[in-house]
């Protein structure tokens, strides 16, 4: 099957690319220009028919790749014409016309590059990675895992694994003769350098992941006291709606920001209070699951109420700012109890220490970026594999018996494997799906 799509992003633009990669990719190239194929990988004007007729498209630039030399390792094509709806419409409506072509699905020239042998599943992922990268820190974090580090670490330690392997399925199959001493010293050193070695990637505060998804803020507090003022203010629009109305925000409101290239999502929500009312309640229930997910709470309070609740006290640990509000409206002095808490006063209206509380949080943030490893985890499939892995090492690290040599090497084997399923080294045909049905088409 050849596959077609529209690499570049959707919209109007001076240029569009519209990629096809398979073995009629030759044939499509011919049918559009009438003519004959271009040297490979050197830009060519061309005039582009409609298939079966002379009626001209457009004029535009063809790049031939013959395979195995091409992104997907099959043979590939780009044409570049002009970025309109209508000049794209009629190209995919010629190349659709043409036996064995189709519109490929999100990721699948990705996913055929990894198939191929061209890249491997981290560097599928990251590609993709690469492309949503909205900040500095997102971009920089894609490159590092494309670069190949992460994965020449996970294939180190799979290939210490296998050397282990192989010797223990030696005394298995030869099982009157024992292993030396030298090689059982060998064996538990690797095991316990591997077993380290993942123990300090998975101990990584999830750094990888939140630099992926976005540092996670929540902003909480009782009705009124300015959530939504405070996300508007931060996010400097009107993104959620501020009234003088107690329970004013019922849904969970977001915004993404970029503070010094780190990617933040700040959550607004419902003001905790009793409430009887079932949709106040849905929304105040909503909060308090924010709260659990948040990577950095803001607990807002009035300055001229400043009662702080049970449930709030509960939610001020090391991962809060409490931020008393409404400052100018202040006329007595703050309860020094208050005071010993980790804290900002600010006023919305007066936009007064607002610098203050940003500063703050990007303290927070730092301190929750440092990461002295170079190994990143970006998603919970690595964290799994790795602790899975772990799991088996552990339980082959408590095998010293001769008899339960079978079950350690069943241990490893289940422990390699894991490992192998991070970059893809072993059949990962079930999870392909769910990982590229997250790419954009055209990639
Ligand atoms: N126009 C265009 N720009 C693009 C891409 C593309 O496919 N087309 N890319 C798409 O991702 C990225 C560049 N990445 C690429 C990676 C591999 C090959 C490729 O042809 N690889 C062959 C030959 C390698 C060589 O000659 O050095 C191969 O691996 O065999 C092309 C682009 C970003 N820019
Ligand atoms: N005086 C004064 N009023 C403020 C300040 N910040 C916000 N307000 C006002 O306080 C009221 C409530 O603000 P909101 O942002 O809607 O409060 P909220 O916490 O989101 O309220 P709910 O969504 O109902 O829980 C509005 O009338 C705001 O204009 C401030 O710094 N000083
Ligand atoms: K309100
Ligand atoms: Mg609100």
């Amino acid at each position: 099957m050849t596959i077609f799509a529209l690499s570049t992003g959707p919209g109007i633009s001076g240029i569009a690319i519209i990629r096809v990669s398979g073995v009629e990719t030759k044939k499509v190239i011919k049918l559009l220009t009438n003519g004959t194929i271009p040297e490979p990988r050197i830009a060519t004007l061309k005039k582009i028919n409609k298939i079966n007729s002379s009626e001209l498209i457009d004029e535009g630039i063809i790049l031939w790749f013959p395979g195995p030399e091409s992104y997907t390792g099959e043979d590939m094509a780009e044409i570049h014409v002009h970025g309109s709806k209508a000049v794209i419409d009629a190209l995919h409506a010629s190349i659709s016309k043409i036996e064995n072509c189709r519109m490929a699905e999100p990721g699948e020239f990705t996913r055929l590059a990894f198939q191929n042998g061209k890249i491997n599943l981290l560097k599928a992922e990251s590609i993709a990675d690469l492309i949503s990268a909205e900040t500095e820190i997102q971009r920089q974090q894609a490159i590092k895992i494309m670069s190949g580090k992460s994965a020449d670490k996970f294939n180190e330690l799979r290939g210490k694994l296998l050397k282990i392997l192989s010797n223990v399925e030696a005394k298995i199959d030869f099982p009157d003769e024992d292993l030396p001493d030298d090689i059982l010293k060998e064996i538990k050193k690797n095991s316990n350098y591997v077993l380290q070695n993942i123990e300090k990637i998975l101990d990584d505060q999830k750094v990888g992941e939140r630099i992926r998804e976005g540092f996670k803020i929540t902003i909480l507090g009782p009705t009124n006291a300015g959530k939504s003022s405070l996300l508007n203010c931060l996010s400097n629009r009107e993104a959620a709606i501020v009234s003088e109305i107690a329970g004013t925000t019922r849904d969970v409101i977001e915004t993404h920001l970029n503070i010094d290239g780190y990617p933040v999502i700040v959550s607004d929500t419902a003001g905790i209070r009793e409430s009887k009312s079932e949709i106040e309640k849905k929304g105040i229930k909503l909060s308090l699951n924010r709260a659990d997910e948040a990577d950095l709470k803001l607990i807002v309070v009035d300055a001229k109420n400043l009662v702080i609740s049970d449930v709030l006290k509960g939610l001020l640990d090391q991962n809060a700012i409490l931020v008393i509000n409404k400052l100018d409206l202040l006329e007595e002095d703050i309860d020094p109890e208050i005071k010993k808490l980790n804290h900002v006063l600010i006023s919305i209206k007066e936009n007064l220490n607002i610098d203050q509380l940003i500063l703050k949080i990007k303290k927070n943030l730092k301190n929750k970026f440092i990461k002295n490893d170079n190994i990143l985890i970006t998603r919970e499939r690595h964290r799994q594999h790795l602790k899975q892995c772990l799991n088996h090492l552990k339980s082959f690290n408590e095998k010293n018996e001769v008899d339960d040599f079978d079950k350690a090497a069943e241990d490893l084997r289940l422990a390699t494997r894991n490992l192998g399923m991070i970059v893809g080294k072993v059949d990962v045909e079930e999870i392909l799906d769910s990982i590229f049905n997250d790419f954009c088409i055209g990639k």
